[in-house]
């Protein structure tokens, strides 16, 4: 294909096509200009959905603060969306933070002292609280109550101070991380699963609609197909094959510019990325396939061990392509064939991997 990436730079290409995390401030106000709004706009996720459709009617025929939520997943799935969906349904206003951002309880408590009846508090990373916000934390859960402390040394004392009734929305991508006492207080905890190629296509119709951009319905699907189950990656996909459609095909996005613009950028048409594969390789050919521990495998290609676990493991294995044992991760048959490898007859006495 003779086209040189450069001509597709205007908006200048994230370092990972596929990354789940937002790439710049650029994408994060694209983001919020494709987010849905409305608890019916959010597409997929039925169980999740149909659960806080409930509980959120509930909430307002009663005019109480709907119950404390902890939504987790892997990053890109909607966290922060359903969150703002969350405050919208109920009417009420929501204050934003993150875990590592509060480093100090007085953080914590003006924050708390300024919500109004009934708002939602979103805390994004909330397993990175530190230990004094968390306790902060407990008893305005519980009671709608903090004791802060005022003044120092001797005459310091502590003061109760009421709090209007509110909705705690906490997000993480790791919800073994949280302590118990925290996982606790949550009333409605929802799991947010990767998106099947259906719903993936419907949010790509929605997004080009909104971007102005000319779509087939199998355009969208090859997007959706190679989106590794996450709207962000495929919105982020969209934006790429939005600019190849219009310098190769009169911007108009079918499913042939959807599969060059991809193969350009190095997406194969199972979604992995160049990343992906990198892991992959590394296992098959630096650890002869597994297990390999995760720190030893992050060493070798040069990530975090975070990046590994959060980012790019959690397709992997959803999809058969890495299998996490008590001794280390391993390559599977499906992976072998997926980079164009004969799959050992027997792989370190794994025989059951590959039946
Ligand atoms: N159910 C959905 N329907 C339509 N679009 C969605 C849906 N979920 C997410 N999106 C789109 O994907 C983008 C990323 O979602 P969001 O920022 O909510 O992910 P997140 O789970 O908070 O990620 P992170 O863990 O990185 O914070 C949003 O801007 C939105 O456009
Ligand atoms: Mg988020």
């Amino acid at each position: 294909m003779a086209i040189h990436s450069d001509s597709l730079s205007s908006s200048a290409p994230p370092q990972r096509l596929v990354a789940p995390q937002p790439s710049s401030p650029n994408e994060e106000s694209i983001e919020r200009a494709l987010r849905p709004r409305a608890l019916a706009d959010y597409v997929g996720q039925d169980r999740v959905r149909e659960q806080l459709e409930i509980f959120i009617a509930a909430a307002r025929k009663r005019g109480e603060a709907l119950d404390h939520v902890l939504l987790f997943g892997p990053p890109g799935l909607g966290k922060t969306t359903l969150a703002h969906i969350i405050a919208h349904e109920m009417g009420v206003q929501m204050r934003q933070t993150s875990g590592p951002v509060l480093e100090r309880a007085g953080d914590l408590a003006a924050l708390l002292t300024n919500l109004e009846k009934n708002d939602v508090l979103f805390i994004d990373e909330i397993h990175r609280l530190s230990p004094v916000v968390e306790e902060i934390l407990y008893p305005a859960l519980e009671d709608f109550q903090i004791d802060i402390l005022i003044g120092e040394g001797p005459s310091a004392r502590s003061v109760k101070i009421d709090l209007q009734p509110f909705t705690l929305v906490g997000a993480t991508t790791r919800a073994g991380m949280l302590t118990n006492p925290l996982r606790d207080r949550f009333g409605i905890v929802s799991r947010l699963e990767f998106y099947n190629a259906d719903d993936l296509t419907h949010i790509v119709k929605r997004s080009a609609h909104l971007l102005n951009a000319e779509i087939s319905a199998d355009g969208a699907a090859e997007i959706a197909r190679r989106a590794r189950g996450t709207p962000r990656i495929a919105n982020r996909l969209l934006r790429r094959v939005r600019d190849y459609a219009e310098v190769k095909s009169h911007g108009r996005i079918d499913s042939a510019a959807a599969g060059a613009a991809l193969a350009m950028l190095e997406v194969d048409p199972q979604g992995l990325d160049l990343m992906d594969r990198k892991l992959l390789e590394a296992i098959i050919h630096k650890f002869d396939g597994g297990p390999v521990g995760v720190d030893s495998l992050a060493a070798a290609i040069g990530e975090e061990r975070d990046t590994i676990e959060d980012v790019i493991e959690p397709y992997l294995i959803q999809h058969g392509y890495l299998q996490r044992t008590p001794r280390g991760r391993m390559a599977t048959q499906t992976t072998w064939r997926h980079l164009g490898l004969t799959p050992p007859k027997s792989n370190s006495g794994s025989g059951e991997l590959f039946s």
